[in-house]
């Protein structure tokens, strides 16, 4: 960490039940040319890994569905969420990661991988950066039914959308989630599908 605008940094741990939670208090040199105490609390709940699967013979994606209750909580009727395959890193890279959560999830062990980008998605509040994939499948790459973990509760239901439609439903707010659109945009600014 290098900013000659901010010094004093002090943490304090708020909540680690799950993740981290912390508040952050620190100064922080303004436009005036004075120092000014701040607070903000920061989420940590590590980094992590997307991956969109596509297929240019079919025109199709792989996306899942699952409960979110952070979502739930803000204005989702149901609180499902269609997303590419996520996780987080768990201590391994975020390519191994990105195959590692194709296959749990959807159920297609994929080799080839291309990194898009990596973004904070939000970094007002939460510390953590989503590393992002793409990668061709196809049938014969299927190698269980996917849906997630059974020890992690996870309950994700596999889809195999057209690409027309994954992209309406972005239109439409069938499709919320930040990574998702960002992959699907991708993929159609690239020609991919
Ligand atoms: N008990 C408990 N379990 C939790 C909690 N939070 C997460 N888990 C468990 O931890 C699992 C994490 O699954 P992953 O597949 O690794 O992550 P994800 O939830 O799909 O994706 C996360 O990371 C993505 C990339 O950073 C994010 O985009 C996504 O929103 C989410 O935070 C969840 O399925 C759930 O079982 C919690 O507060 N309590
Ligand atoms: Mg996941």
């Amino acid at each position: 960490m290098a900013n000659d605008k901010v010094r004093n940094i002090k943490i304090e741990l708020l909540s680690d039940n799950w993740y981290t939670l912390n508040k952050v208090s620190f100064e922080y040199l303004n436009n005036n040319g004075e120092w000014e105490k701040q607070e903000r609390e920061s989420y940590d709940h590590g980094n992590g890994a997307a991956i969109l699967l596509y297929n240019t013979k079919k025109k199709t994606v792989i996306l899942t569905k699952q409960f979110r209750m952070p979502s739930y909580l803000n204005g989702n009727d149901d609180g499902m969420s269609i997303e590419v395959c996520a996780g987080l890193l768990d201590g391994d890279s975020p390519e191994e990661c990105a195959i590692k959560e194709a296959e749990e999830e959807s159920g297609y062990r994929v080799k080839n991988i291309k990194k898009v980008c990596s973004s904070y998605m939000s970094p007002g509040a939460v510390t953590g950066i989503v590393h992002m994939f793409i990668a061709k499948y196809s049938d014969c790459m299927k190698v269980s039914e996917g849906g997630g973990l059974e020890e992690e509760t996870e309950n994700i239901e596999v889809l195999e959308l057209s690409f027309t439609d994954a992209l309406k439903m972005v239109e439409t707010g069938e499709i919320m989630d930040g990574k998702t659109i960002i992959l699907l945009q991708y993929a159609q600014i690239h020609n991919l599908v």
